[in-house]
């Protein structure tokens, strides 16, 4: 995973002159009969039914949508429900302050975290949940300068990152006097410094579906003595991250998208275990201290993963996590990579078949090694384009200032849908040609952008 990333060739880009522009001359049925070869060969179709979704009548019907969202907000999983109305009815109603030991409420941080591990490449013990990727970053990167050499002046941050985290790390750098620099992820290897303390890089992309290069530039931080910190909102649960493999120092990421824990769900933060009893927490609530009930005015971290802890975990949302958890039961993520490739590859064919030539190119990589599970495609008037996919019951969504995403989750997500979604798309671009009376939400969103609410 070290080599550069090469120019992405993508058939979506490529010229297709032989497609005709009108729908009816497509070869419709072809890309059709391929996705039902495809779902019947799948061995992770059947895990489609751990989630409520719209069913395959639904869809045969035309009724029903196709959910191309789970990289923003991931479907519900079956158990969560049922698990929720328990710890409501049984642990809250009637068990009552007993289930912070009864109903292991107190040890779930770090029992939820162990669960999330194995899908993330970490050993028992260096992950723990609570508190929103946002707070993570801040913990992360503030917990990452303490422990940098005393001559660092500086961060780099990851010039194309979700935005929050950008904002959050200039904070903790004016809060501890170093710089900040942004820096493209491929060049991080060239631009780290001895005078570097960390670079926060995305896994992959939020905006283009790039898989950045973990291995390689993990390994470059650490040979000019810099710490790397991962942010793995867009990876957990879509490929295999190897935190451990590659010694990750420090990583956050979130559980609302392919790991299904709802909207809101809680965030988790890795901290490698050789580092542990360096972290010192910049936000050190009671729940990380080493005796919490011991009420004690000064405060002292608690050995291990638990000192990434702040204050009263949320039981809710972290009980409806662990129940979304199930899904991943007798599941390898190394399958559910093959299976994302494999869907993302085909959606890609399909979009070169069905739309017409020119109106989309993809800025995801089409080369595998630097893709995540989303595709991404450059389209002028993208957020009407979403917009009438949306209301045509294809669900992606858009992101500023011309990109149609579309997120495959491997454990719902069935070939099917890649088809049907390539197929409208294919219509609406027909529909909504190039020029249009305006840009539209491309250029002005409005309060709510298409997607937005995903
Ligand atoms: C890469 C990345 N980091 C952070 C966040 C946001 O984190 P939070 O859960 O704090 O809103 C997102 C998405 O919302 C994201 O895509
Ligand atoms: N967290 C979100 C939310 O509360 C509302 C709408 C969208 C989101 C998202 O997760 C956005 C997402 N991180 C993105 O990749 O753009």
């Amino acid at each position: 995973m070290s080599e550069t990333p090469e120019t992405p060739q993508n058939p979506a880009n490529a010229e297709t002159p032989e497609n005709p522009e009108t729908p009816g001359a497509l070869d419709d049925g072809e890309h059709a009969a391929h996705a039902r070869q495809l779902d019947a060969g799948d061995p992770l179709a059947a895990l489609r039914d751990r989630f409520t979704l719209d069913t395959a009548s639904d869809q045969a019907s035309g009724d029903a949508g196709i959910y191309l969202d789970g990289n923003s907000l991931g479907a519900l999983p079956r158990a969560v429900p049922g698990r929720i109305a328990e710890v409501i009815a049984r642990e809250w109603g009637e068990l009552r302050i007993r289930s912070w030991t009864e109903a292991g409420w107190w040890t779930a941080p770090e029992r939820i975290g162990d669960k999330i591990a194995p899908l993330v490449g970490a050993a028992p013990g260096t992950v723990v949940v609570g508190d929103s990727t946002s707070v993570n970053v801040f913990k992360a990167v503030v917990g990452g300068i303490r422990m940098a050499g005393k001559g660092c002046t500086e961060i780099l941050v990851d010039a194309t990152t979700f935005p929050t985290d950008g904002y959050i790390a200039r904070s903790a750098a004016r809060m501890t006097g170093l710089a900040v620099r942004p820096v493209e992820p491929a060049r991080i290897a060239d631009e780290v410094t001895e005078r570097t303390a960390l670079a926060l890089v995305n896994h992959v992309d939020y905006r283009t579906g790039r898989l950045n290069d973990l291995p390689g530039i993990t390994n470059a931080l650490h040979s000019a003595g810099a710490l790397a910190v991962w942010d793995l909102c867009h990876s957990a649960g879509a490929l295999p991250v190897g935190l451990d493999a590659h010694h990750v120092d420090l990583a956050v990421g979130c559980t609302y998208k392919y790991l299904n824990g709802g909207p809101g769900s809680p965030a988790y933060l890795y901290i490698r275990e050789g580092l542990q009893d360096r972290f010192e927490s910049p936000l050190p609530g009671w729940n990380s201290h080493v005796a919490p009930f011991g009420m004690d005015p000064a405060y002292a971290p608690a050995e291990g993963i638990v000192r990434g802890r702040v204050g009263t975990p949320d039981i809710l949302s972290l009980l409806a996590l662990e129940a979304a958890l199930e899904v991943w039961d007798g599941v390898s993520i190394e399958d559910i990579r093959t299976k994302s490739l494999a869907l993302t590859d085909f959606f890609l064919d399909c979009v070169a078949g069905y739309a017409p030539p020119g109106r989309v190119r993809s800025v995801t990589p089409y080369d595998h090694r630097w893709r995540g599970s989303q595709v991404s495609l450059e389209c002028a008037r993208a957020g009407e384009v979403m917009n009438e996919l949306i209301r045509r019951g294809v669900v992606g969504d858009f992101r500023e200032p011309d990109v149609l995403r579309f997120g495959f989750t491997p454990l719902y997500t069935s070939f099917a849908d890649a088809e049907r979604a390539a197929r409208v798309l294919g219509e609406v671009l027909r529909a909504l040609p190039e020029e249009g009376p305006s840009t539209g939400p491309a250029t002005d969103p409005g309060p709510e952008p298409a997607g937005a609410g995903g």
